[in-house]
């Protein structure tokens, strides 16, 4: 039996109020579990960021219930909420939140500065290497190109080597090459150490890299494929 890592349980989201509200999820329940890669798709607007963002306690429900590792999110405090994120979780979202004052290498292991876990410095330089970031450690974020940016974002969401790993379209900005090599870190993470990935992406051939495919519709789960192929998501996207 595989133990769920997160679970959305009739997750409702409706932003605003009057003729303008806009209702983003619509009852959505969805398990995640240890050691699992699951990649989100759907139409623009079909509410995968709000998914995500409601799942990784950045972002509250109006209807429905979240559980991380079994701890109904929904009920923490918000000093509760930020303590399960800077421990247990890691973020690579569009807007990479990096610290405009602090370095690249400050970014990094941020979490660790903010009392979390304390970093491995060799799995950090890995990262770093790999990412192709090593000469540009002691630049700060508005010295780097957007895809700098959002490789540091990934290294940060990576190095304390966290529980889960939420992820909105974090290759969208990257080439292919290094768009590849985020992927298989993130490959790694959950084949090696265990650790589980739920990542927004609109590119089947990063879709291909799970091991399931949710496809949201209008703030619905509409579909759902296992063991993806690029061709078989593709199929499955101009399908609908
Ligand atoms: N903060 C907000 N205020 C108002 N409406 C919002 C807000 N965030 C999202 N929405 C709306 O909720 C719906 C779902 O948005 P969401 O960003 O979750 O979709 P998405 O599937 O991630 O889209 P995309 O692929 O374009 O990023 C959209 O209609 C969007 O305009």
């Amino acid at each position: 039996m595989t133990v769920p890592v997160a679970e959305a349980l009739g997750l409702g989201r409706t932003y605003g109020g009057g003729p303008t509200a806009v209702t983003a999820l619509r009852g959505v329940s969805a398990t995640f579990h240890r050691g699992e890669f699951v990649a989100i798709m759907g139409p623009s607007g079909s509410g995968k960021s709000t998914l995500v963002q409601c799942l990784a306690g950045l972002d509250r429900p109006d209807e429905g219930r979240v559980l991380i590792a079994g701890t109904d999110i929904t009920r923490l405090s918000e000093r509760e909420l930020t303590e399960l994120r800077r421990d247990r979780l890691g973020f690579v979202f569009q807007a990479f939140n990096l610290i405009p004052t602090l370095t690249a290498a400050e970014n990094i292991v941020l979490g660790t500065r903010l009392g979390g876990p304390a970093v491995d410095p060799k799995w950090r330089d890995t990262l770093v290497d790999a990412l192709g970031l090593r000469d540009r450690m002691s630049h700060r974020p508005a010295e780097l190109s957007g895809g700098q940016q959002q490789r540091v974002a990934v290294a940060r969401a990576l190095v304390h080597r966290p529980e889960l790993v939420f992820a909105d379209e974090p290759t969208g900005n990257l080439d292919s090459r290094t768009g590849a090599e985020v992927l298989k870190f993130f490959r790694q993470a959950v084949s090696e150490s265990g650790q589980s990935v739920v990542m927004v992406t609109h590119d089947p051939l990063a879709a291909a890299f799970a091991d399931r495919v949710l496809f949201l519709r209008d703030g619905v789960v509409a579909d759902e494929l296992v063991s993806p192929t690029s061709d078989g998501v593709l199929a499955r996207l101009v399908s609908r």
